[in-house]
């Protein structure tokens, strides 16, 4: 059977977050003797695009409302990924130096119109078209309603929601863009008095899965605005955990890391990891260091941090590190508290791979105190790097850190998102540090703990297997 899964990021090609991670490793895991899984995303105009080069395997013309558009089917020329990956390259909308952007309706409209205007000329259309997020949501739609699509009614279609909170809204006023269809049932792309693509698929789409369990049960009650929608679809929903890629994220085989290591060299590991990192960054290697690495935005609690910070730091005996970019506001806050800090706070604002993997093994501990989580990789990543989590208990972090404090607890759990839940949690984390035993006896568990794709993907390909 042949999956394509559609996506607008792909690690190692384009990255904003989770999702390239996700739609980068999960092919992978799928590709055995009777699965072939491949990934269609669209070109853009960015570093991995200028460091590789690429053939052209299709060519066509695509309409996008009154206006065509030339494209290509573009493929890597080495085979240096374990999986198959096309590119759909629209040089006038989508070959630019961004992901997203303020154009993001057109461009990536014009990229599913495109991948499926290809598919349709293939002798034999795919077992399962696999949607990410809403920059494919309108596959489903197009797949159940366009006319020119009618060859691909009987073609499952899968949708799975890394992040509700986007869904890719745009006015009635494009929707001449969408292949034409009939306009009875324009209500299936609509919620709320507006075009949007999350829902429509969420309507249209065979199966909804999201990345983890708990998240399909937080949506029904908090999905910015399409809670009802959801509850309503539940018989097709569910939730299945994101795993991660065991060949990208593997402290002993790491290139990125001063010192590569395992459960039995976790103490030379850490110790050797941590000490570059606080050379760096002009912190005490004595001192238990509390991470964060991630997207600066309200969903990941990161506009409290420059308040709990402050408290936290107060305690001279700690040290904090933060890796990530988005807010402004936010941004600058947190590079003026290096002024009052210095020595025991620091920051890079901006988006930096290797840097992240370093933070990962050289941190003591990793703070993520989301208001929404849909899954989350890093607390899986700090698992496997020997990085106690500090979580706030929700979606899928909720399904992977168990408290210290209960039955072979290993992480640190809080319940509210407030500058004192915040900093109470750092100060438990600085309680475990004392107490080195028990704290190394943690480090070394969790690196034990499997969140590998193997099982993931299993539960995948049964879910294909189950409308195939
Ligand atoms: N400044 C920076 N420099 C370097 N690396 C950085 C970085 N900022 C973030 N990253 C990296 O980006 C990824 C973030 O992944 P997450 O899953 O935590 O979040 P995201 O919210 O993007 O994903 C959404 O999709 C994923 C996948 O389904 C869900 O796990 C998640 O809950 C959902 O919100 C990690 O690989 C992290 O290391």
């Amino acid at each position: 059977m042949k999956i394509i899964h559609l996506s607008a990021e792909c690690y190692p090609i384009a990255k904003v977050g989770g999702l390239a991670d996700v739609v980068g490793a999960l092919p992978k895991y799928q590709n055995n003797s009777d699965i072939s899984s491949q990934v269609i995303m669209p070109f853009y105009d960015i570093k991995f695009t200028k460091e590789n080069t690429f053939s052209s395997v299709f060519e066509a013309v695509l309409t996008l409302g009154e206006k065509t558009y030339k494209y290509r089917i573009l493929t890597l020329k080495s085979k240096s990924l374990d999986f198959d990956i096309f590119f759909v390259d629209v040089p006038d909308l989508i070959f630019k130096e961004y992901v997203y952007s303020f154009d993001d309706t057109e461009r990536f409209l014009a990229f599913q119109i495109a991948a499926l205007d290809w598919m349709l000329t293939w002798e034999k259309l795919p077992g399962i078209i696999h949607c990410h997020d809403h920059h494919t949501g309108l596959v489903p739609f197009m797949l159940q309603e366009s006319f020119k699509y009618k060859a691909f009614r009987k073609t499952p279609n899968i949708l799975t929601i890394h992040n509700a909170q986007y869904q890719g809204w745009f006015s009635h006023d494009k929707v001449n863009l969408i292949p034409a269809f009939n306009f009875n049932n324009v209500g299936l792309l609509d919620w709320g008095g507006t075009i949007n693509p999350l829902a429509a698929a969420i309507k249209c789409a065979w199966r909804v899965t999201t990345v983890s369990p708990s998240y399909m049960e937080e949506m029904k009650v908090s999905a910015n605005g399409l809670e009802s929608l959801l509850s309503s679809e539940s018989d097709k929903c569910v939730g299945i955990l994101n795993g991660i890629d065991w060949k990208v994220w593997n402290p002993e085989t790491d290139n990125y890391i001063e010192k590569t290591y395992n459960e039995k060299t976790i103490v030379s590991g850490k110790k050797a990891n941590k000490k570059q990192l606080c050379d760096t960054f002009n912190l005490d290697i004595n001192k238990p260091l509390f991470a964060f690495i991630g997207r600066l935005v309200g969903e990941k609690g990161s506009d409290l941090f420059p308040e709990a910070f402050k408290v936290a730091l107060q305690n001279p005996n700690i040290s904090i590190l933060l890796l990530g970019s988005g807010n402004k506001e936010t941004e600058e806050q947190l590079e003026t508290l290096k002024k009052d800090f210095g020595g025991q706070y620091n920051a890079f604002i901006g988006y930096d791979e290797k840097l992240s993997h370093i933070i990962y093994a050289g941190a003591d501990f990793l703070l993520m105190p989301s208001r929404v989580e849909p899954c989350g990789l890093n607390q899986m990543y700090a698992l496997r790097y020997g990085t106690i989590p500090i979580v706030r208990s929700i979606g899928g972090l909720k399904d992977t850190v168990t408290d210290i404090s209960e039955e072979n607890g290993f992480g640190i759990c809080h319940d509210n998102v407030t500058v004192s839940e915040i900093t109470d949690a750092i100060e438990r984390g600085a309680s475990l540090y004392e107490n080195q035993t028990k704290f190394k006896k943690i480090r070394t568990q969790i690196m034990k703990i499997d969140h590998s794709w193997d099982a993931s993907a299993k539960q995948y390909i049964n879910l294909y297997k189950s409308i195939n």
